[in-house]
């Protein structure tokens, strides 16, 4: 992340993230290539600008109450990692698509996924007309770009009107596709119930950002083969600073675990800046936790490198055999470097080149 470390309130100081690491030469390769971009679109106070402060800039919810109205276009470099590496822009909520001085060759042509945010608090009719029109223009310029709709702002809605609002922005925006002749987008569609106010914002971009990484089915793969020969029930492996997931394995995603997860990260980095001895950042390639619940779980973070963790969730008496969990997480790890390596020759991935990686004990 670049603009906007002075910023940070709290939980990250400044520089975390940036300094020199052992793949700085990976992040160097890959700042040469040409980033995704992510457009966040909306009405006015949709929630734009506060959805991107407090999953990158750490901004607690509440300090977004009194943010003023963006009135141009901010555009923000996210390179946590040789992984995470896309641009965001924030467009301003009175910015129309149809507008004369709206320059979208240039808006859309190269963009990964426009985020299209709407306030599920308010009447949404002007807002599936926005929807409407930005897709059907994006598409045009731009048919390899993805449709992420965040209905957003649910904190304040109950679980029966969540799933309503959600029921009815699906069906109006699939009417809208199919009045114009354009259902074939339908399938292109992407429905998310968001909140800043919780994780759930966390998870959704989770898998905006996922779909936009090239190595995402061989990260799943080495999860996988991971989680099933180490007694692990589920492991994410995290952005640190952002607590972006970019890929877990292939058993379903509960928002608990989830956000259990997160929670230690948070723990992890909170206790590492209070007792640990470095200046320029908690986590390096050793940093390791264990924590306990009491019901027998256990949460178990090993840091791949300094900007990405594995955080894994398994039964304690699982943990009894910790030295084939430490033996094949360092099998995983180096499989991870592999990666980054064949990305840096420029090569394609494939998912079959990482089907067993060297040594993992079954
Ligand atoms: N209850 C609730 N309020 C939210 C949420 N997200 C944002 N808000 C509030 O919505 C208001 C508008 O947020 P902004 O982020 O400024 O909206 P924007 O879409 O960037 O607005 P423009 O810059 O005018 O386009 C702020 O008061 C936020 O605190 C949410 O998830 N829940």
């Amino acid at each position: 992340m670049s603009s906007y470390a002075d910023e940070d309130p709290g939980s990250f100081p400044r520089g975390f993230g940036y300094g020199p690491d052992e793949n700085d030469t990976d992040i160097q390769a890959v700042a040469t290539e040409q980033k995704p971009r992510i457009l966040l679109m909306g009405l006015p106070r949709s929630g734009k600008s506060s959805i991107q402060k407090v999953v990158f800039h750490k901004v607690s919810p509440n300090e977004t109450l009194f943010l003023e109205s963006t009135n141009k276009i901010v555009k923000e470099d996210i390179s946590n990692s040789s992984f995470v590496q896309f641009q965001i822009w924030d467009l301003p909520g009175q910015f129309n698509p149809m507008d004369a001085n709206f320059d979208p060759e240039n808006i859309f042509g190269g963009c990964g996924a426009i985020i299209f945010v709407i306030d599920a608090q308010d009447e949404y009719m002007n807002a599936l007309t926005k929807l409407h029109t930005t897709v059907a223009k994006a598409f045009k310029i731009n048919p390899d770009i993805k449709f992420e709709v965040f209905i957003h702002k649910v904190d304040g809605l109950s679980d029966d009107h969540k799933i309503e609002a959600q029921r009815d922005i699906h069906q109006r925006a699939s009417d809208n596709l199919t009045d114009e002749g354009l259902e074939n987008l339908r399938l292109r569609y992407f429905f998310y119930l968001t909140s800043i106010y919780d994780h759930s914002i966390f998870e959704a971009f989770s898998k905006v950002v996922q779909k936009l990484i090239p190595q995402l089915s061989v990260l799943e793969n080495l999860l996988n083969i991971l989680t099933t020969h180490s007694g692990i029930e589920k492991a994410f492996l995290f952005d640190v600073v952002s607590k972006i997931y970019i890929a877990t394995d292939i058993s379903p995603v509960d928002m608990q675990s989830y956000e259990l997860c997160c929670d230690m990260i948070d723990v992890v980095n909170d206790v590492s800046y209070i007792y640990g001895t470095k200046e320029d950042g908690a986590f390096d390639s050793q940093s390791a936790s264990t924590i306990k619940l009491n019901n027998g779980t256990i949460l178990y973070l090993r840091e791949v490198n300094r900007y990405l963790a594995l955080v894994c969730i398994l039964r304690e008496d699982s943990f009894d055999k910790q030295g084939v969990i430490d033996y094949n997480f360092l099998c995983f790890r180096q499989a991870i470097h592999e990666v980054f390596e064949v990305r840096q020759r420029g090569q394609l991935v494939t998912s079959g080149e990482f089907n067993q990686p060297n040594g993992i004990i079954k």
